[in-house]
C-alpha cells in the first residue's frame, strides 16, 4: 500500500557556515541513498524556492517553504520509527545533516544516524535501542570543564588549546602561570564540576516534579568527567531516548560546537549511538524562563545601590576570536546581542528603564577577540563619570574563574580605579529554581523530537571537509606562524602582556 509523507524544507534550511560544496553534495548524495529520494526532485524544489545566494554556497541560506512528496516505501529507513514526525530537513554549521522540527522557544536539532558504519571500534557493543522494550531517558549536560586542583591546571590547558598537539603543550606551557595565579585566588581550583553536579541533580528532582523519570549526565568538553565517560554510561545504562543540553544560553562554535563535534563522531563510530534517538537543544537563550530569572536577579540586586534608577548595567560576555564569527560564521554575537535585547525588553516590561551596555571579557592571546574589550569600556565609562555599575555575566550558568576571580576581583578593582563608586554583580543562575524549572521544560518540550530519524556522514569524510575543523587549523596555524616569525624579546613581551 502507497502512502505519502511531505517532508517540508522551511526557513530553517539556513546554513550558518560556509559550507563546502562537497558537503551539500553528499547531503543529497545520502538523501538519495538513505531515503531514496531523487536528488532532482529536491534540488528543484529547493531551487525554486531560493531567495539569496551566497558565492561559496551552491544554494540559499534563507528559503521559504518548499515541499517534496515520497513514497512510503523509500523513505523506510527514516520511518524506522513508524513516525512521520520529521517536519524539515536541514544542514547544519558543520556539514552534519540533521532533522529539524520547527520549534520556537529554543533551537532544537535531532540528529540519529540511520547507518551503522563500524562497530569494530567500539570496546562495548550494546544492543540498538529499537530493540529495547522500556524507556530509559536520558539527559546530556555539557559543559566546559575546569581544574579542580592547580596541578590540574596546566593539563586542563592543554586539553583546551590540543588542536593541533604540539602547540598545545607550548600554549598551556605560557598560559598555565597566569591560570593558576587566576584559580589560586579563588580556592585552588574551579568550582564548576560541583556545582554542574548540583545542576544535574537539581533538574533530575525537577523533571522527576513533571513525571518524568530521567537520568542526567554531565560531559565536560576539556576536564573530568569528560563527554566521553557520559556516553560511555549512557550506553551502559541502555537509555533509549536522548536529550543534549548544552549549559551555554548562546551557541557558539568553541563551546556547545566543540562539544557536539566530540558528540558527533562518537555517535558516528558506534552502533548503539548511531541508532538512539537524540534532541539537541543548541541555544536557549530566547527561552521565556531563562529570560525571566535573568531580569529576575538584574532587578533584585539593582536594590542594593542607594540609587538604583542610575545604575548602568554592565552585561559582560565571555568573547571569542573575531575571526570565529566573521570568518568561520559562529552565531555567538548575534545570539548574545538578542539575548540582551530580550533581558533589556523584559526589564523595561517592568518599569526598569536604566542604560545599559555589553562587552566581552576573557581574551587570551595576541588575535583580535570580539569588541568592546570589558576592561577598555569600563575604564571609559569611569572616565564619562559613570559612578554606579551592576555587572551581569551573561555567557556563563555557573559561577567560576572569570566571574568569581576576572569580574569580581580584576574588573572590579579596575572599575573602582576608573572612578566608579558603586560596584555590583549579579550572581550566577546556579540552582536559581526558577531557572532549573525552565530547564526542565526545556527538555519535557525537545524530548518529542528526538524520535526523529536522519542521515549522516562518514566521520572521515566529514573532518576533511568540516569549514570548523579548517578554520581551528587555520587559527592555531597562525600561532605558530607567531612563534616562528617574532624575535624572543616579542615572546617575552607577549608573554608578560598578553597572556
Ligand atoms: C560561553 C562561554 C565560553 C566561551 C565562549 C569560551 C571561549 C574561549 N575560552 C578560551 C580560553 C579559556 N577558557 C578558559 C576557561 C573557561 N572558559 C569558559 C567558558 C567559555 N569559553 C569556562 C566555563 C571556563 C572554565 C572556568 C573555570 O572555572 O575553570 C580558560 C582557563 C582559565 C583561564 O586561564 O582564563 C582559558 C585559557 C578560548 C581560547 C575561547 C575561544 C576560542
Ligand atoms: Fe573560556
Amino acid at each position: 500500500m502507497e502512502s505519502t509523507a511531505i517532508y517540508t524544507v522551511s526557513s530553517r534550511l539556513k546554513v550558518s557556515a560556509p559550507l563546502p560544496r562537497n558537503s551539500i553534495r553528499r547531503f543529497f548524495m545520502l538523501l538519495e541513498r538513505d531515503c531514496g529520494l531523487a536528488k532532482e526532485l529536491f534540488h528543484t524544489s529547493i531551487g525554486r524556492s531560493c531567495q539569496r545566494t551566497r558565492s561559496h554556497m551552491p544554494f540559499c541560506s534563507h528559503s521559504p517553504y518548499g515541499s517534496v512528496s515520497l513514497d512510503k516505501s523509500s523513505v523506510r529507513l527514516l520511518a524506522v520509527s513508524s513516525s512521520f514526525s520529521i517536519d524539515s530537513i536541514s544542514v547544519n554549521g558543520s556539514g552534519f545533516c540533521s532533522c529539524q522540527p520547527e520549534q520556537k522557544d529554543n533551537e532544537v536539532t535531532t540528529f540519529c544516524s540511520t547507518s551503522i558504519y563500524s562497530s569494530a571500534l567500539n570496546e562495548d557493543v550494546v544492543q540498538a535501542p529499537s530493540h529495547v522494550t522500556e524507556e530509559k531517558i536520558g539527559v546530556l549536560l555539557l559543559n566546559l570543564g575546569g581544574p579542580e586542583t592547580l596541578d590540574d591546571v596546566q593539563p586542563f590547558l592543554y586539553n583546551l588549546f590540543a588542536d593541533p598537539r604540539p602547540l598545545a603543550k607550548l600554549i598551556s606551557m605560557l598560559r598555565a602561570p597566569k591560570s593558576k595565579e587566576g584559580y589560586a585566588s579563588i580556592g585552588g581550583g574551579s568550582p564548576l564540576r560541583k556545582i554542574t553536579d548540583e545542576q544535574a541533580n537539581a533538574l533530575k528532582s525537577a523533571l522527576e516534579a513533571k513525571r518524568k523519570k530521567v537520568n542526567v549526565y554531565v560531559g565536560m568538553r576539556y576536564w573530568y568527567p569528560f563527554t566521553e565517560e557520559a556516553v560511555h554510561q549512557i550506553k551502559r545504562d541502555k537509555v533509549t531516548r536522548l536529550v543534549i543540553l548544552p549549559l551555554y544560553p548562546q551557541f557558539s562554535i568553541s563551546t556547545t560546537g566543540s562539544s557536539l563535534r566530540v558528540l558527533q563522531k562518537m555517535f558516528r563510530e558506534d552502533a548503539y549511538l548511531s541508532s538512539l534517538p537524540v534532541a539537541i537543544i543548541r541555544s536557549w537563550y530566547q527561552r521565556e524562563g531563562y529570560v525571566k530569572t535573568m531580569a529576575d536577579l538584574i532587578e533584585e540586586e539593582l536594590q542594593s545601590f542607594p540609587n538604583p534608577d542610575e545604575v548602568m548595567i554592565f552585561f559582560s560576555a565571555h568573547g571569542v576570536p573575531l575571526s570565529y564569527v566573521e570568518e568561520a560564521g559562529d552565531p555567538y554575537r548575534d545570539q548574545m546581542e538578542d539575548c540582551i535585547f530580550l533581558i533589556m525588553r523584559e526589564l523595561k516590561s517592568r518599569g526598569i528603564n536604566n542604560d545599559h551596555t555589553l562587552a566581552y571579557q576573557s581574551r587570551v592571546g595576541p588575535v583580535q577577540w570580539l569588541k568592546p574589550y570589558t576592561d577598555e569600556v569600563l575604564v571609559e565609562l569611569g572616565q564619562k563619570g559613570v559612578k554606579s555599575l551592576l555587572a551581569v555575566p551573561v555567557s556563563f550558568v555557573s559561577e567560576h574563574i572569570e566571574t568569581l576571580e576576572e569580574i569580581d576581583m580584576e574588573y572590579k578593582e579596575l572599575a573602582l580605579e576608573s572612578g566608579i563608586k558603586n560596584w555590583g554583580r549579579v550572581p550566577a543562575l546556579n540552582c536559581t529554581d526558577s531557572f532549573i524549572t525552565d530547564l526542565a521544560d526545556a527538555v519535557t518540550e525537545a524530548l518529542p523530537s528526538a524520535a526523529a530519524l536522519s542521515t549522516s556522514t562518514r566521520p572521515s569524510e566529514e573532518a576533511d571537509h568540516d569549514p570548523v575543523v579548517s578554520f581551528i587549523k587555520f587559527f592555531f596555524g597562525s600561532i605558530v606562524a607567531f612563534f616562528l616569525l617574532l624575535s624572543p624579546k616579542m615572546i617575552s613581551a607577549f608573554r608578560s602582556n598578553l597572556l
